[in-house]
């Protein structure tokens, strides 16, 4: 997908109105469905139907990678967990295989960036891989100008594949240790913030850690400068190659107006550059849950979401998003089938 040169269309106004009114008019007090009313006006506007259709094919993609930063202390576990997490995603073991199996999910994960010998994984996961892990960003780019490229061009190719494969709502995962501390970066670039109000305790990082965390992300900051104003220079300089391929299968889904349930701080921070690299992005993402992290939240106000679970979780993987699913369905389900309050009081 090349870089949209106008502001992407626009969720239908018409199914938004008529979905507000029908919800208005259910039989229920006024308000009493609270956020999976809202839910429900988003997914009709989305899918240019009111009542909203049913959420048959929902697709998970987890981005996996590596990252420079986990050679420098950032997280509470070795960066070797990554590559045998994606074994277990492909094993059905992984959290959000167990979530995505119950909830009726497909589920495909990619190495974009693991560091692993090539060959290390079955073909069609390593086949768009950009680079053995990315670079430290508090010291280095995490990517050559062609390889944000390249991994922008593999995550839009791959929502392209999902969406012809039938997908009516895709769901990002990711998988990497150390993915806290870009995503903090991203984040704190995207927003101009400080590293201290963005920095969190990820895989649960101890206090002298989570200081030292702080400083990682303030010296990616300072090193990476004025150029995280563009947004693709933003994900060069501080992001990574699976974050990348994850900022352009999000751009790429809102630009075929396909929805997308986010996830964690990590799909949140894609989404928020997303939205700059593609405007108008974020109006077909809605935020499956609240992670713990600090700049999740942050993000998420950014973009004007509000998240359908708040249940503590921090696992990434997209097992956020998948545990919200059934309360998006329900969500549709309630503006379809309900009653209207007309029709009960006037029976
Ligand atoms: O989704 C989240 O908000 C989230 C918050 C904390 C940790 N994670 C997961 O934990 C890993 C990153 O944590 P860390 O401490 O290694 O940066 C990565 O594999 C993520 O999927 C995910
Ligand atoms: C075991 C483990 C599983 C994960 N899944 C996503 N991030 C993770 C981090 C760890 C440490």
């Amino acid at each position: 997908m090349p870089r949209p040169s106008t502001r992407l269309a626009a969720p239908s106004e018409r199914a938004r109105t008529l979905a507000a009114e029908r919800l208005a008019g259910l039989a229920t007090p006024a308000g009493a469905l609270g956020s999976l009313g809202d839910a429900a006006v988003w997914l009709s506007a989305v899918q240019d139907a009111c009542p909203p259709r049913p959420l048959d094919t929902v697709r998970v993609v987890v981005f996996a990678g590596d990252h420079g930063v986990t050679a420098h202390g950032v997280s509470a576990y070795p960066k070797e967990i990554t590559a045998l997490m994606v074994r277990q995603f492909l094993s059905g073991g992984a959290g959000v295989a167990v979530l995505a199996r119950q909830h009726g999910a497909t589920l495909r994960v990619l190495d974009l960036g693991v560091d692993v010998e090539p060959g290390a994984f079955p073909a069609e996961v390593g086949a768009h891989k950009v680079r053995r892990s990315s670079g430290a960003i508090h010291v280095e780019d995490a990517l050559t100008p062609a390889e944000t490229a390249q991994a922008l061009a593999v995550g839009a190719a791959v929502a392209a594949e999902e969406i012809a494969a039938g997908a009516d709502l895709l769901i990002p995962g990711d998988m990497g240790i150390g993915n806290t501390t870009p995503s903090a970066a991203l984040i704190a670039a995207s927003l101009g913030l400080d590293s201290r109000d963005v920095t969190g305790r990820g895989s649960g990082v101890d206090e002298v850690t989570l200081a030292h965390k702080e400083q990682v992300v303030a010296q990616a900051l300072a090193r990476a400068g004025e150029r995280v104003a563009d947004p693709v220079d933003r994900l060069t300089a501080l992001g990574s190659a699976d974050l990348a391929a994850q900022v352009g299968f999000l751009a790429e889904a809102a630009r075929s107006g396909v929805p997308v349930l986010l996830d964690g701080v990590i799909s949140v921070a894609c989404a928020l550059v997303a939205e700059d690299y593609a405007p108008g992005s974020s109006a077909w993402f809605a935020a499956g849950h609240r992670s713990p992290e600090p700049a999740q939240a942050l993000a998420l106000s950014k973009l004007g979401l509000e998240p359908l679970l708040d249940l503590g979780m921090r696992l990434g993987e997209g097992s956020g998003a998948v545990a919200a699913l059934p309360v998006l369905r329900s969500a549709g389900a309630l503006l379809t089938e309900m009653s209207l309050l007309a029709d009960v009081l006037g029976s």
